[in-house]
Protein backbone atom coordinates (compact mmCIF):
# COMPACT_ATOMS: atom_id res chain seq x y z
CA UNK A 1 0.00 0.00 0.00
CA UNK A 2 1.72 3.26 -1.27
CA UNK A 3 1.69 5.57 1.22
CA UNK A 4 -0.27 8.99 0.36
CA UNK A 5 1.76 12.10 0.76
CA UNK A 6 0.04 14.32 3.05
CA UNK A 7 1.74 17.97 3.98
CA UNK A 8 -1.27 20.35 4.84
CA UNK A 9 -4.42 20.25 6.78
CA UNK A 10 -6.85 23.28 7.61
CA UNK A 11 -8.86 22.52 10.25
CA UNK A 12 -11.76 24.72 9.98
CA UNK A 13 -13.63 23.88 13.72
CA UNK A 14 -12.87 24.32 16.75
CA UNK A 15 -11.54 20.37 17.32
CA UNK A 16 -9.36 19.37 20.61
CA UNK A 17 -5.99 20.64 20.15
CA UNK A 18 -4.55 16.97 20.36
CA UNK A 19 -5.34 16.93 16.57
CA UNK A 20 -3.13 19.46 15.65
CA UNK A 21 -0.11 18.03 18.23
CA UNK A 22 -0.37 14.51 17.30
CA UNK A 23 -0.51 15.86 12.81
CA UNK A 24 2.34 18.22 13.55
CA UNK A 25 4.41 15.42 15.59
CA UNK A 26 3.87 13.57 12.56
CA UNK A 27 5.44 16.16 10.37
CA UNK A 28 2.25 17.25 8.85
CA UNK A 29 1.78 21.50 8.82
CA UNK A 30 -1.38 22.25 10.79
CA UNK A 31 -3.51 25.39 9.93
CA UNK A 32 -6.63 26.54 11.91
CA UNK A 33 -8.86 28.89 10.63
CA UNK A 34 -12.61 29.13 12.02
CA UNK A 35 -15.23 30.49 11.09
CA UNK A 36 -14.69 30.80 7.38
CA UNK A 37 -16.99 31.89 5.00
CA UNK A 38 -18.04 29.53 2.32
CA UNK A 39 -16.16 32.09 -0.54
CA UNK A 40 -13.14 31.97 2.11
CA UNK A 41 -13.18 27.88 2.05
CA UNK A 42 -13.20 27.78 -1.50
CA UNK A 43 -10.28 30.24 -1.47
CA UNK A 44 -8.44 28.55 1.04
CA UNK A 45 -8.85 24.95 0.23
CA UNK A 46 -6.73 24.92 -3.02
CA UNK A 47 -3.42 24.98 -0.67
CA UNK A 48 -4.57 21.60 1.60
CA UNK A 49 -3.82 17.83 1.22
CA UNK A 50 -6.85 17.22 3.88
CA UNK A 51 -9.30 18.82 5.94
CA UNK A 52 -10.40 17.89 9.57
CA UNK A 53 -13.93 19.39 9.86
CA UNK A 54 -17.09 19.06 12.75
CA UNK A 55 -20.42 19.78 11.84
CA UNK A 56 -20.48 23.18 11.39
CA UNK A 57 -18.46 23.34 7.85
CA UNK A 58 -20.29 22.64 4.75
CA UNK A 59 -18.51 21.07 2.68
CA UNK A 60 -20.43 21.15 -0.45
CA UNK A 61 -19.51 20.04 -4.64
CA UNK A 62 -18.09 23.46 -4.27
CA UNK A 63 -15.60 23.17 -2.43
CA UNK A 64 -14.71 19.76 -3.28
CA UNK A 65 -14.02 21.03 -7.01
CA UNK A 66 -12.16 23.83 -5.97
CA UNK A 67 -9.30 21.61 -3.91
CA UNK A 68 -6.59 21.01 -6.13
CA UNK A 69 -4.79 18.17 -3.95
CA UNK A 70 -7.25 17.32 -1.71
CA UNK A 71 -7.09 13.53 -0.84
CA UNK A 72 -8.99 13.54 2.65
CA UNK A 73 -11.96 15.08 4.23
CA UNK A 74 -11.90 14.18 8.26
CA UNK A 75 -14.97 14.36 10.03
CA UNK A 76 -13.87 14.66 14.28
CA UNK A 77 -17.48 13.34 14.85
CA UNK A 78 -20.07 10.82 13.58
CA UNK A 79 -22.28 12.55 10.62
CA UNK A 80 -20.90 13.32 7.82
CA UNK A 81 -23.75 14.55 6.06
CA UNK A 82 -22.30 18.21 6.18
CA UNK A 83 -19.88 16.89 3.17
CA UNK A 84 -20.93 16.03 -0.22
CA UNK A 85 -19.74 12.72 -0.11
CA UNK A 86 -21.06 11.66 -3.83
CA UNK A 87 -18.54 14.42 -5.04
CA UNK A 88 -15.75 13.58 -2.85
CA UNK A 89 -15.96 10.00 -3.98
CA UNK A 90 -15.98 11.17 -7.58
CA UNK A 91 -12.35 12.83 -7.07
CA UNK A 92 -11.36 9.84 -4.83
CA UNK A 93 -11.15 12.05 -1.99
CA UNK A 94 -11.47 9.60 1.33
CA UNK A 95 -14.20 10.95 3.66
CA UNK A 96 -13.31 9.59 7.14
CA UNK A 97 -15.13 9.60 10.56
CA UNK A 98 -14.25 8.68 14.07
CA UNK A 99 -17.74 6.32 14.65
CA UNK A 100 -17.37 5.75 18.00
CA UNK A 101 -15.53 8.77 19.80
CA UNK A 102 -18.82 10.43 20.96
CA UNK A 103 -21.11 7.72 21.18
CA UNK A 104 -21.19 7.58 25.34
CA UNK A 105 -21.47 11.40 25.12
CA UNK A 106 -24.42 11.55 22.46
CA UNK A 107 -25.94 8.63 24.85
CA UNK A 108 -25.74 10.01 27.93
CA UNK A 109 -27.25 13.46 26.43
CA UNK A 110 -30.41 11.69 24.73
CA UNK A 111 -30.62 9.65 28.52
CA UNK A 112 -30.63 13.46 30.18
CA UNK A 113 -33.34 14.85 27.68
CA UNK A 114 -35.63 11.62 28.50
CA UNK A 115 -35.48 12.31 32.17
CA UNK A 116 -35.86 15.78 31.81
CA UNK A 117 -38.80 15.29 29.75
CA UNK A 118 -40.88 13.37 32.27
CA UNK A 119 -39.95 15.35 34.89
CA UNK A 120 -40.43 18.79 33.58
CA UNK A 121 -36.81 19.73 34.69
CA UNK A 122 -36.08 22.48 32.41
CA UNK A 123 -39.12 24.36 32.69
CA UNK A 124 -38.84 23.89 36.75
CA UNK A 125 -35.76 25.64 36.93
CA UNK A 126 -36.90 28.25 34.41
CA UNK A 127 -40.33 28.90 36.84
CA UNK A 128 -38.03 28.85 39.87
CA UNK A 129 -35.82 31.51 38.23
CA UNK A 130 -38.60 33.42 37.31
CA UNK A 131 -39.07 33.41 41.47
CA UNK A 132 -42.09 31.22 40.99
CA UNK A 133 -42.63 27.83 43.19
CA UNK A 134 -45.21 25.70 41.16
CA UNK A 135 -45.22 22.22 42.52
CA UNK A 136 -48.40 21.65 40.67
CA UNK A 137 -47.78 22.82 37.21
CA UNK A 138 -44.71 20.00 37.09
CA UNK A 139 -46.53 16.81 38.14
CA UNK A 140 -44.42 14.52 36.36
CA UNK A 141 -44.54 10.44 35.00
CA UNK A 142 -42.29 7.78 36.10
CA UNK A 143 -39.91 6.56 33.27
CA UNK A 144 -40.41 3.16 35.09
CA UNK A 145 -42.28 0.37 32.82
CA UNK A 146 -42.61 2.71 30.22
CA UNK A 147 -42.07 1.70 27.01
CA UNK A 148 -38.91 3.18 24.76
CA UNK A 149 -38.60 3.25 20.90
CA UNK A 150 -35.40 3.46 19.40
CA UNK A 151 -35.26 3.71 16.12
CA UNK A 152 -31.62 3.17 15.06
CA UNK A 153 -29.58 0.61 16.60
CA UNK A 154 -26.37 1.37 15.81
CA UNK A 155 -23.53 2.15 18.61
CA UNK A 156 -25.86 5.01 20.79
CA UNK A 157 -28.79 3.44 20.13
CA UNK A 158 -27.52 0.29 22.25
CA UNK A 159 -26.20 2.90 24.79
CA UNK A 160 -29.35 4.93 25.19
CA UNK A 161 -31.10 1.27 25.51
CA UNK A 162 -28.81 0.00 28.46
CA UNK A 163 -28.79 2.62 30.53
CA UNK A 164 -32.62 2.96 30.03
CA UNK A 165 -33.39 0.05 31.27
CA UNK A 166 -31.56 0.26 34.61
CA UNK A 167 -34.59 3.12 35.41
CA UNK A 168 -37.29 -0.05 34.08
CA UNK A 169 -37.75 1.24 31.04
CA UNK A 170 -38.48 -1.20 28.26
CA UNK A 171 -36.85 -1.16 25.15
CA UNK A 172 -38.32 -2.38 21.63
CA UNK A 173 -36.13 -0.77 18.43
CA UNK A 174 -36.16 -1.04 14.85
CA UNK A 175 -33.02 -1.11 13.07
CA UNK A 176 -32.37 -2.03 9.03
CA UNK A 177 -29.31 -3.60 9.58
CA UNK A 178 -28.08 -4.83 12.86
CA UNK A 179 -29.88 -8.25 13.54
CA UNK A 180 -32.91 -8.93 15.45
CA UNK A 181 -30.49 -11.68 17.22
CA UNK A 182 -27.85 -9.27 17.99
CA UNK A 183 -30.11 -6.51 19.66
CA UNK A 184 -31.90 -9.07 22.12
CA UNK A 185 -28.41 -9.82 23.38
CA UNK A 186 -28.88 -6.06 24.57
CA UNK A 187 -32.48 -6.08 25.32
CA UNK A 188 -33.84 -4.55 22.74
CA UNK A 189 -36.92 -6.24 20.76
CA UNK A 190 -37.03 -5.19 17.42
CA UNK A 191 -40.12 -5.23 15.27
CA UNK A 192 -41.41 -3.50 12.45
CA UNK A 193 -41.93 0.37 12.58
CA UNK A 194 -45.92 -0.31 12.27
CA UNK A 195 -45.87 -2.41 15.45
CA UNK A 196 -43.41 -0.21 16.88
CA UNK A 197 -45.50 3.64 16.84
CA UNK A 198 -48.33 2.28 18.69
CA UNK A 199 -46.58 1.02 21.43
CA UNK A 200 -44.41 3.69 22.65
CA UNK A 201 -44.54 6.13 25.49
CA UNK A 202 -41.21 7.59 24.65
CA UNK A 203 -39.38 7.32 21.09
CA UNK A 204 -35.74 8.40 20.43
CA UNK A 205 -34.09 8.26 17.10
CA UNK A 206 -30.63 7.12 16.23
CA UNK A 207 -30.32 7.15 12.58
CA UNK A 208 -28.29 9.24 10.01
CA UNK A 209 -30.03 12.27 7.88
CA UNK A 210 -30.68 10.57 4.84
CA UNK A 211 -33.76 10.07 2.20
CA UNK A 212 -34.61 7.29 3.93
CA UNK A 213 -34.51 8.53 7.36
CA UNK A 214 -35.77 12.36 7.03
CA UNK A 215 -39.25 12.59 8.19
CA UNK A 216 -39.30 9.26 9.72
CA UNK A 217 -41.74 10.81 12.25
CA UNK A 218 -44.06 12.41 10.00
CA UNK A 219 -47.56 13.23 10.87
CA UNK A 220 -48.44 9.48 9.66
CA UNK A 221 -46.36 8.25 11.68
CA UNK A 222 -47.57 10.60 14.52
CA UNK A 223 -50.64 9.55 14.17
CA UNK A 224 -49.93 5.83 14.74
CA UNK A 225 -48.47 6.67 17.92
CA UNK A 226 -49.65 6.91 21.49
CA UNK A 227 -51.61 10.04 22.30
CA UNK A 228 -48.76 12.28 24.47
CA UNK A 229 -45.88 9.98 23.08
CA UNK A 230 -42.68 12.00 24.10
CA UNK A 231 -39.83 12.30 21.57
CA UNK A 232 -36.39 12.70 21.78
CA UNK A 233 -33.81 13.76 18.35
CA UNK A 234 -30.34 13.70 19.39
CA UNK A 235 -29.51 12.42 15.87
CA UNK A 236 -29.69 14.98 12.95
CA UNK A 237 -32.31 17.96 12.35
CA UNK A 238 -35.06 16.41 9.97
CA UNK A 239 -35.30 12.91 10.93
CA UNK A 240 -38.60 13.98 12.99
CA UNK A 241 -40.50 16.34 10.80
CA UNK A 242 -40.62 19.78 12.69
CA UNK A 243 -43.87 21.36 11.23
CA UNK A 244 -45.39 17.79 11.99
CA UNK A 245 -43.73 17.90 15.00
CA UNK A 246 -45.36 20.95 16.12
CA UNK A 247 -48.26 20.05 14.74
CA UNK A 248 -48.50 17.12 17.11
CA UNK A 249 -47.27 19.34 19.99
CA UNK A 250 -50.39 21.67 19.02
CA UNK A 251 -53.10 19.14 19.14
CA UNK A 252 -51.29 17.25 22.40
CA UNK A 253 -50.56 14.08 20.06
CA UNK A 254 -46.66 14.53 21.04
CA UNK A 255 -46.62 15.48 25.02
CA UNK A 256 -43.18 16.58 25.00
CA UNK A 257 -40.22 16.92 22.74
CA UNK A 258 -36.47 16.84 23.49
CA UNK A 259 -34.19 18.53 20.74
CA UNK A 260 -30.48 18.60 20.19
CA UNK A 261 -30.54 19.37 17.11
CA UNK A 262 -32.39 21.11 13.71
CA UNK A 263 -33.06 20.81 9.98
CA UNK A 264 -31.28 24.51 10.25
CA UNK A 265 -28.64 25.08 12.39
CA UNK A 266 -29.02 27.84 14.43
CA UNK A 267 -32.41 27.57 13.81
CA UNK A 268 -34.44 30.48 12.31
CA UNK A 269 -37.81 29.70 13.37
CA UNK A 270 -38.50 29.59 16.64
CA UNK A 271 -41.71 28.20 16.77
CA UNK A 272 -40.69 24.91 17.98
CA UNK A 273 -37.89 26.05 20.42
CA UNK A 274 -40.72 28.50 22.03
CA UNK A 275 -43.06 25.34 22.46
CA UNK A 276 -43.74 25.15 26.68
CA UNK A 277 -43.23 21.15 25.90
CA UNK A 278 -40.33 21.21 23.89
CA UNK A 279 -37.02 21.30 25.96
CA UNK A 280 -33.44 22.10 23.52
CA UNK A 281 -29.84 22.25 23.25
CA UNK A 282 -27.74 23.82 20.94
CA UNK A 283 -26.33 20.40 19.69
CA UNK A 284 -24.46 19.70 22.15
CA UNK A 285 -24.52 15.81 22.19
CA UNK A 286 -21.00 14.92 21.40
CA UNK A 287 -19.74 18.75 23.64
CA UNK A 288 -17.98 17.02 26.34
CA UNK A 289 -14.33 17.39 27.39
CA UNK A 290 -14.08 13.21 26.93
CA UNK A 291 -15.94 12.96 23.17
CA UNK A 292 -13.84 16.23 21.70
CA UNK A 293 -10.53 14.88 23.20
CA UNK A 294 -11.64 11.09 21.79
CA UNK A 295 -12.91 12.31 18.07
CA UNK A 296 -9.39 14.88 18.09
CA UNK A 297 -7.24 11.90 18.64
CA UNK A 298 -9.05 9.35 16.55
CA UNK A 299 -9.16 11.26 13.29
CA UNK A 300 -5.75 12.44 14.03
CA UNK A 301 -4.28 9.40 14.06
CA UNK A 302 -6.40 7.50 11.49
CA UNK A 303 -4.88 10.43 9.27
CA UNK A 304 -1.41 9.16 10.39
CA UNK A 305 -2.25 6.09 9.52
CA UNK A 306 -3.58 6.48 6.26
CA UNK A 307 0.08 8.67 5.36
CA UNK A 308 2.00 6.07 6.62
CA UNK A 309 0.45 3.69 4.65
CA UNK A 310 -0.63 1.72 7.21
CA UNK A 311 -4.31 1.21 7.71
CA UNK A 312 -8.02 3.11 6.82
CA UNK A 313 -10.79 3.19 9.43
CA UNK A 314 -13.52 5.00 9.27
CA UNK A 315 -13.76 5.45 5.16
CA UNK A 316 -17.26 6.64 3.78
CA UNK A 317 -18.24 6.46 0.32
CA UNK A 318 -21.79 8.07 -0.90
CA UNK A 319 -23.02 4.52 -1.07
CA UNK A 320 -23.32 3.96 2.70
CA UNK A 321 -25.62 6.89 3.07
CA UNK A 322 -28.23 4.05 1.55
CA UNK A 323 -28.13 2.35 4.96
CA UNK A 324 -30.40 2.53 8.04
CA UNK A 325 -26.99 3.21 10.45
CA UNK A 326 -23.64 2.78 8.84
CA UNK A 327 -21.69 -0.05 9.35
CA UNK A 328 -18.08 0.25 10.41
CA UNK A 329 -15.65 0.19 7.69
CA UNK A 330 -11.68 -0.72 8.48
CA UNK A 331 -8.68 -1.61 6.23
CA UNK A 332 -5.77 -3.26 7.48
CA UNK A 333 -2.28 -3.63 5.40
CA UNK A 334 -1.75 -6.71 3.81
CA UNK A 335 1.62 -6.59 2.50
CA UNK A 336 1.23 -4.22 -0.42
CA UNK A 337 -2.43 -4.88 0.01
CA UNK A 338 -5.64 -3.80 1.59
CA UNK A 339 -8.32 -6.19 2.98
CA UNK A 340 -11.27 -4.01 4.08
CA UNK A 341 -12.98 -5.37 7.28
CA UNK A 342 -16.82 -4.58 8.07
CA UNK A 343 -18.35 -4.62 11.40
CA UNK A 344 -21.89 -4.92 11.69
CA UNK A 345 -23.26 -6.54 8.53
CA UNK A 346 -22.99 -10.32 8.02
CA UNK A 347 -25.24 -10.83 4.62
CA UNK A 348 -23.52 -9.61 1.28
CA UNK A 349 -26.87 -7.94 -0.42
CA UNK A 350 -26.38 -5.79 -3.61
CA UNK A 351 -26.49 -2.70 -1.25
CA UNK A 352 -23.23 -4.06 0.27
CA UNK A 353 -21.75 -4.60 -2.99
CA UNK A 354 -22.39 -1.43 -4.14
CA UNK A 355 -20.40 0.03 -0.83
CA UNK A 356 -17.41 -2.20 -1.82
CA UNK A 357 -17.83 -1.15 -5.02
CA UNK A 358 -17.33 2.46 -4.24
CA UNK A 359 -14.97 2.47 -1.37
CA UNK A 360 -12.61 0.40 -3.27
CA UNK A 361 -13.03 2.53 -6.33
CA UNK A 362 -11.64 5.56 -4.16
CA UNK A 363 -9.13 2.87 -2.67
CA UNK A 364 -7.62 2.22 -6.52
CA UNK A 365 -7.27 6.23 -7.59
CA UNK A 366 -5.35 6.43 -3.78
CA UNK A 367 -2.89 3.63 -4.98
CA UNK A 368 -4.74 0.80 -3.00
CA UNK A 369 -5.70 -2.65 -4.39
CA UNK A 370 -8.11 -4.27 -2.14
CA UNK A 371 -7.60 -7.88 -1.92
CA UNK A 372 -9.88 -9.47 0.64
CA UNK A 373 -13.36 -8.37 2.10
CA UNK A 374 -14.34 -9.73 5.71
CA UNK A 375 -17.40 -9.16 7.52
CA UNK A 376 -17.85 -9.69 11.65
CA UNK A 377 -21.37 -8.69 13.58
O1 LIG B 1 -20.60 13.62 15.54
C1 LIG B 1 -21.71 14.00 15.17
O2 LIG B 1 -22.39 13.42 14.30
C2 LIG B 1 -22.28 15.22 15.77
O3 LIG B 1 -23.42 15.53 15.52
C3 LIG B 1 -21.43 16.10 16.60
O4 LIG B 1 -21.29 17.31 15.93
P1 LIG B 1 -20.16 18.35 16.37
O5 LIG B 1 -18.84 17.70 16.15
O6 LIG B 1 -20.41 18.67 17.81
O7 LIG B 1 -20.37 19.56 15.48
Amino acid sequence: MAPISIKRILISESVDPCCKKILQENGIQVTEKQNMSKDDLIAEIKDYDGLVVRSATKVTADVINAALNLKIIGRAGTGVDNVDVDAATIKGIIVMNTPSGNTISAAELTCTLLMSLSRYVPQAAMSMKAGNWDRKKFMGTELYGKILGIVGLGRIGKEVATRMQSFGMKTIGYDPITPPEVTATWGVEQMSLEQLWPQCDYITVHTPLMPSTAGLLNDTSFAKCKKGVKVVNCARGGIIDEDALLRALESRQCGGAGLDVFVEEPPKNHALVNHPNVISCPHLGASTKEAQARCGQDIALQIVDMVMGKSLVGATTRKMLSYGSFPTMQTEKVGHNIKIITLGINTLSNENVSIYTDLVLVLHVQGYKVIEVDMYI
